[in-house]
């Protein structure tokens, strides 16, 4: 097993089998960094590659992760390998602990300059809640569900990093009852707790990414929060989808967990029951589900335990889905799995199941009830993730709380 000298316990979300990477600025020097976290701190890599030497200082040296993930596969393998010599190899005593900062001490930018955003709708459980709350009259899922991996374009302007207040959106609302819409501020804003994958490695227009592919573009793994205005989205979505109901923000945690530090947590997804044409065709070959535990907390009490691996589609599939076409990726284009939620009621990603559409509220600790999110509420996502020898390997969170609308 791999262990650090730095004083890390081998049960750290933030072990030396992870190396997430995010960008951090200090009070002493806002500039913003490239970090990894190890353990309670963060390192700031650029400033040791540059006093070891390292022929990746250019990369590591950057504002943001854009110039590393566009940089490729192999040499996403040697920065890892690379700093993984930093902290297990006392030869770099000197220059590690010259560039450590408590992770208290920090704070955080997002990660990658981001380019285009993609929202998926790949848990089978949350499709069906979702179909029988907004289409009670229909099938909850409709017939090109279990063909392909449905999914929308979000606005990547509005993506933040976790920690950032939101607030409440204002827009058109129309409940089935009443005659006319009116304007105001969203009455059933939610959440959709999500996985989020970023593309390195760019693509030319006209070729597509083969689910073989997909481990040389995708550069890494973080989490999603989809603020979702429910009254907002279910009076605007027919017939093109969601718009404003969801395009106010989008909020990301800080740290992408490299592939690489997901080796022992690929799990085979779902049993497909509808032969998948061949180009998302995953039933040979390494299995593409990810099994990451999330927990969802509202107010410092968790509400919701959902189970990444019961996804029905996979990033790859995913993926090959988005590029089938021939649109091309660029390095800082991110998808977000889709609201992930598991077959029991506190599996579920979003309020709008776990309460079902506001009919059965959640109870707080304080004696309070939600429906769904009131002003000053926090909600914060966690996950982890089988590591090497037992370990977790760690995401950190995605938190953001709501403050009163301004519109
Ligand atoms: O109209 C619907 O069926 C609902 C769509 C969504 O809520 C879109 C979405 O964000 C999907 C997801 O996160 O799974
Ligand atoms: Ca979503
Ligand atoms: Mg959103």
């Amino acid at each position: 097993m791999t262990s650090t000298w730095l004083a890390v316990p081998a049960d750290h979300p933030f072990g030396i089998g992870n190396l997430p990477y995010g960008v951090h600025t200090t009070t002493e020097d806002p500039a913003p960094r490239i970090g990894v976290a190890i353990g309670d701190h963060v390192l700031d890599a650029g400033a040791v590659a540059q006093a070891t030497g390292s022929d990746h200082a250019p990369v590591l040296s950057a504002a943001d992760l854009n110039p590393l993930m566009a940089a490729g596969r192999a040499v996403w393998t040697t920065v890892r390998a690379e700093i993984t010599a930093w902290l297990t190899d006392t030869a770099y005593r000197r220059e590690v602990e010259a560039n450590l900062t408590p992770r208290q001490d920090v704070a955080m930018r997002l990660p990658f300059a981001v380019g285009d955003y993609v929202d998926f709708y790949a848990s089978e459980n949350h499709a069906r809640n979702i179909g029988r709350i907004f289409r009670p009259d229909a099938e909850p899922l409709t017939p090109n569900w279990k063909h392909l991996p449905i999914g929308y374009h979000g606005r990547s302007g509005t993506v933040v990093v976790s920690g950032t207040d939101i607030v409440r959106p204002s827009g058109q609302r129309k409940a089935p009852a009443d005659a006319a819409p009116t304007y105001g501020p969203c009455l059933r804003l939610d959440i959709e707790a999500e996985v989020g994958f970023v593309v390195g490695t760019p693509t030319q227009m006209g070729t597509q990414v083969p689910l073989s592919a997909f481990r040389d573009h995708a550069f890494g793994v973080f989490l999603v929060n989809d603020w979702s205005a429910r009254d907002i989205q279910a009076w605007e979505y027919v017939p093109l989808g969601p718009f404003l109901g969801k395009s106010f923000a989008t909020s990301v945690s800080p740290w992408v967990v490299p592939l690489d530090a997901l080796a022992h947590a690929w799990v085979e997804p779902p049993a497909r029951d509808v032969e998948p044409l061949p180009y998302l065709d995953d039933r040979a070959g390494e299995p593409g589900g990810l099994d990451l535990a999330i927990e969802v907390a509202l107010n410092g009490h968790t509400v919701s335990r959902p189970p990444f691996r019961t996804m029905y589609w996979t990033a790859a599939q995913q993926l090959a889905h988005m590029t089938v076409n021939g649109a091309s990726l660029r390095t800082g284009d991110f998808y977000a799995s889709g609201t992930v939620s598991g077959p029991e009621v506190d599996q579920r990603g979003a309020l709008i199941e776990i309460t079902w559409n506001g009919r059965e509220p959640v109870k707080l600790p304080d004696g309070s009830t939600r429906a769904f999110l009131e002003d000053g509420d926090e909600v914060v996502v966690t996950a982890t993730a089988p590591g090497p020898d037992g370990t977790r390997i760690g995401f950190g969170e995605v938190a953001g709380r709501v403050v009163p609308t301004r519109g």
